[in-house]
């Protein structure tokens, strides 16, 4: 069959580079096989169209087939409607035999070839010789150019599929080739009807070749944090179905909608033939706030910020305002007039930055939101008083903290000072003093008469330089709310300290939740500042609600931004309130243990008396083992206080209290800090609670359940019953027959259960807040007036 496709139209369809295939290359190439065209007008039979076709893809040859195909694949759409155009379609029938064709053509000129094949410089290519026009295609050497892009073959899209699709079954043998060949030739009507059957076959097995293929050319798919099963099946151009059902022979049970983490995403993705790349979703956060790492050659000397901590009384206030007032050494005029928080001074020539909030509360209360600002810790115990327990404390939170400790033994100035008692009573909180072979620097001061103050500050100015506490004050300033708080002219008023960068009027900040302008900056000393590099502490007005203390505040460049920052962060916190974070408690100590997160096993004990506290600490160290060590990072006296709590928190400790309770504002800290706090009357429960959660054997099986509180405010005797408490109810209710514990000053003098309940002369079932009650106890008569009665039940916990 004549096919009316001319010369000149195959030459133009046939692109080299941009431009078309001059006409003359065509013909010369039909001259060269031994079918020299009369013009280029002239239509090229089944025949001489396979020899040109062959020739050139020959000699165009692209790296591999595969890439082809996968080409082909992917651009399935658009290839198949290009390939549409009625007039490519005759060709395409018939390409097929134009294959099995070139084999004759080729043989049958092979002498013509030989001789031609110095004729045909257009065929010619720089990797080429085209001394071998060989007789069929190699088999893996084929087909299309469009791979080098330098010739059009859109049109012959099917043809070339004919093409390939005959030579995966060229694997098959020449035998099977040529019987095929032979067919053909043998013509006739019969071989075309075979054609066409073969033809769909071809096409099915085509179609199932660039199947294989695409599965072998993964798909890519970019997988979030968290992907709905829908989401992903699309992204994975699979239908949900299969995602289902993949996810199920995997154990996991999820319908479409349901959300899935990125690991079980990734698994399922990568079982069913894709590519996984993690979607790195940027926040606004991210966006927003520069947390590059700063290069060495950027940083520069900062100055040191200083805490003191100490007992009541002791004289941190008078050790701050010496400094801050006489300003000693630096002798610039003015001195320090206003409380800021934070005030900085030059220790001959060398600026040093201190709170000015004295006592470890505030210190605590901003390690607790997060804040690291201070480098160096004072420590001043009065010389004539000694180790208090909130020396012991800050002891503690300084250690906690990891920033080094400097003492200053106050109030030398009396004639009652015993500095050498206090280094004593030091070594025992591994404070060694220098002189004595240790690390601790000791520095006899009077915050009255300034003597020793100079040495201190020296001291202070020495320990920081070997920190090598650097800074870069070449970007967006960030750094910490040390006060905060609304005047009424003012508005909300913040000091802040800058610890990295440098902060420029007129910057935009966030800190928290609360964004502004910085409308104007003034120092301790009331001086107007443009700009304040690191380590420098100011007042600022034009934030447009009060941060919180201790929050952190960075310099923005984009103000739309951060005020989307504070949406999303206030959304974040009230779901945060509805949904406290885990911490550490004894319940999942096991779990983190062996998860490696759990390799120091904070505790903070609390006890009625010291002997059982050392005693409690010591026999909780003990439990040790190569897996976890066991840190009892505070031990003392007393009731568990919100600063405990504190302190638990920012080091990830647990609370054991012995004979001792949590006053109320440690309680409501601890729920909401979610610190574990854990009460015991036997030192051994408390030693085999530990010891078994940290085999991963504890099982818990009740728990408390708060009732409420009653204070006893007078106590009388009935004769027959015994000791009866009048009380009144504080919080909560009194019901009958619930478990209590008796508390004097927080300490648990008693526990037992609840014998009888009366409301004047009737006994009721349980009695309201604001109600008084008579309340008698099971084998128990030594109630004094001020006494606490705490009612509880234990629930049972489903395992
Ligand atoms: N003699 C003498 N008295 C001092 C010295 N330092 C402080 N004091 C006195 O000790 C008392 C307590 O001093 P503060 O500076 O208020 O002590 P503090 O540690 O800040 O106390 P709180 O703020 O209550 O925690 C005051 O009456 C001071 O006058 C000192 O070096 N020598």
């Amino acid at each position: 069959m004549m096919i009316k496709y001319p010369i000149h139209k195959v030459a133009k369809d046939f692109k080299k580079g941009s431009k078309e295939l001059p006409s003359k290359e065509v013909m010369d190439i039909l001259t060269q096989y031994g079918h020299p065209p009369k013009n280029h007008m002239q239509p090229l039979t089944d025949q001489e169209l396979s020899i040109v076709f062959e020739y050139l893809t020959q000699h165009n040859q692209i790296d591999s087939i595969e890439s082809v195909y996968a080409d082909v694949y992917h651009d399935a759409k658009p290839a198949a409607k290009q390939a549409a155009p009625a007039a490519a379609k005759p060709q395409q029938a018939k390409a097929a035999p134009a294959q099995q064709h070139s084999q004759s053509a080729q043989s049958n000129h092979a002498q013509a070839h030989n001789k031609g094949q110095q004729q045909a410089p257009a065929a010619k290519q720089p990797q080429q010789t085209v001394t071998q026009p060989t007789s069929r295609i190699p088999a893996k050497k084929v087909v299309d150019t469009r791979g080098g892009g330098s010739v059009n073959l859109d049109k012959y899209d099917e043809r070339l599929e004919s093409f390939t699709s005959e030579k995966t079954q060229d694997r098959g043998g020449k035998q099977k080739f040529q019987g095929r060949n032979a067919q053909r030739q043998r013509g006739g009507k019969q071989a075309g009807s075979f054609g066409n059957k073969r033809r769909q076959e071809e096409q099915d097995r085509l179609r199932r070749l660039q199947l294989e293929i695409a599965k072998k050319a993964p798909v890519k798919v970019m997988i979030p944090d968290e992907i709905s099963v829908g989401e992903l099946a699309s992204r994975m151009k699979k239908t949900g179905a299969e995602v289902v059902k993949c996810l199920i022979k995997n154990g996991v049970m999820a319908s479409l909608s349901d959300v899935i983490d990125y690991d079980t995403a990734a698994i399922i993705a990568e079982e069913m033939g894709c590519k996984v790349e993690k979607e790195v979703v940027v926040t606004i956060e991210e966006k927003l706030i520069d947390t590059t790492e700063d290069k060495e050659e950027d940083l520069v000397p900062r100055a040191p910020v200083v805490v003191v901590m100490g007992h009541v009384d002791h004289g941190k206030t008078s050790l701050l305002d010496y400094i801050r007032h006489a300003n000693v050494v630096s002798g610039e005029a003015g001195g320090i007039t206003q409380h800021i928080g934070a005030y900085q001074v030059n220790v001959k020539g060398s600026p040093v930055t201190f709170l000015d909030t004295p006592g470890h509360e505030a210190f605590t209360a901003m390690r607790a939101r997060g804040a690291m600002i201070t480098d160096v810790a004072i420590l001043v115990v009065a010389a004539d008083d000694g180790i208090m327990p909130q020396t012991v404390e800050s002891i503690n939170h300084a250690k906690a903290a990891e920033i080094p400790i400097i003492v200053a033994i106050n109030k030398m100035d009396k004639p009652t000072a015993n500095p050498d008692r206090i280094m004593q009573q030091l070594t025992e909180y591994e404070l060694v003093p220098e002189e004595w072979g240790g690390d601790t620097i000791i520095c006899p001061i009077s915050a009255k008469t300034g003597q020793g103050i100079d040495n201190l500050l020296d001291m202070v100015v020495l320990t920081a330089e070997m920190r090598e506490l650097k800074a870069n004050p070449n970007r967006a300033a960030h750094g910490a709310v040390i006060e905060a708080r609304l005047d009424k002219g003012r508005g909300p008023v913040a000091t802040l300290l800058v610890q990295n960068g440098t902060l420029h009027q007129g910057d935009v900040i966030i800190a928290g939740t609360a964004v502004g302008r910085v409308r104007a900056m003034t120092d301790a000393r009331g001086k107007k500042l443009a700009e304040a590099g690191p380590s420098v502490p100011v007042e600022i007005i034009g934030m447009g609600e009060v941060p919180g203390a201790g929050d952190e505040f960075h310099a923005v460049a984009d103000e739309r931004m951060a005020r989307e920052l504070v949406e999303q962060r206030k959304h974040e916190q009230k779901a945060a309130a509805a949904n406290p974070v885990g911490k550490v408690s004894l319940e999942d100590l096991f779990s983190q243990i062996q998860a490696g997160e759990m390799k120091n096993l904070n505790i903070i004990v609390k006890a009625d008396v010291q002997g059982s506290a050392e005693a409690v600490k010591a026999s909780l160290e003990k439990l040790s083992n190569e897996e976890v060590r066991v840190r009892v990072i505070h031990c003392a006296v007393g009731a568990i206080s919100e600063s405990d709590v504190m302190l638990a928190s920012t080091s990830g400790a647990i609370i054991v209290g012995f004979n001792v309770r949590p006053d109320a504002n440690a309680k409501e800290s601890a729920a909401r800090m979610n610190v574990d706090m854990r009460m015991y009357r036997v030192i051994y429960d408390a030693i085999n609670e530990v010891e078994t959660a940290m085999k991963g054997m504890l099982t818990p099986k009740f728990k408390e359940v708060d009732l409420g509180r009653a204070e006893v405010r007078s106590v009388f005797k009935i004769t027959g019953v015994g000791m009866v408490a009048g009380c009144y109810v504080l919080d909560g209710k009194m019901q009958r027959g619930a478990q209590m514990r008796l508390l004097r000053d927080n300490i648990v003098i008693y526990d037992g259960a609840i014998a009888s309940l009366q409301r004047f002369k009737d006994s009721v079932k349980e009695v309201a807040a604001g109600y008084e009650c008579g309340i008698t106890f099971e084998k128990f008569q030594d109630i004094k007036e001020g006494d606490i009665i705490e009612a509880f039940l234990m629930e049972q916990i489903q395992v």
